[in-house]
């Protein structure tokens, strides 16, 4: 369980074969038009459920490239489930890929793919001097 999301994921899981597995709904506040979501909200849920099988897999990584293909209106509260696999790993990146698809009849509404980048612990104490020197 991931606890309240502001994004509305409800349940993740990793399965045996390594592909992680996300149910939520898109929240009435994350509206973008009648009844449907807004895109941004479709990219966030994106980078958040693909940026998760690092993290499932103990690994710290960073979104470094994301990319989004609405396929179909996202329906607001309505189930939705998000799928993301590892399609190779190459140095410290990692290349994901998932899809949004609606259920129970899994259409597909959103498919996207990006690059990890992995990090060590100093990651962010790093970004916070280079940033008292902005
Ligand atoms: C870290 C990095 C992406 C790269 O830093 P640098 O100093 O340049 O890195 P460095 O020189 O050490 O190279 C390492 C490796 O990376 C490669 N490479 C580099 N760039 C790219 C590229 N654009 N595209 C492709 N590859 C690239 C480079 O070739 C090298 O490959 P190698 O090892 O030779 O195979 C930096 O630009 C950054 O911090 N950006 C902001 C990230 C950010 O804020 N993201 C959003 C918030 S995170 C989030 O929300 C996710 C989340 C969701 C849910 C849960 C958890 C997490």
């Amino acid at each position: 369980m991931t606890g309240a999301c502001r994004l509305g994921v409800e349940k993740e899981r990793l399965g045996d074969d390594g592909v992680a597995w996300f149910e939520l709904a898109c929240p009435r506040s994350q509206e973008g038009g009648p009844n449907v979501a807004h895109g941004g909200w479709t990219a966030s849920v994106m980078d958040e459920c693909l940026g998760h099988l690092p993290l499932l897999n103990r690994v710290l990584s960073v979104t470094a490239e994301l990319t989004v293909s609405f396929v179909k209106p996202v329906p607001v509260e309505r189930p939705v489930e998000v799928r993301a696999w590892v399609e190779r790993r190459e140095g410290s990146r990692w290349y994901i890929a998932g899809e949004m698809t609606l259920l129970p009849g899994h259409a597909v509404l959103a498919r996207a793919s990006g690059i990890w980048v992995t990090r060590d612990r100093g990651h962010f104490e790093r970004h916070e001097t280079w940033l008292a020197g902005q």
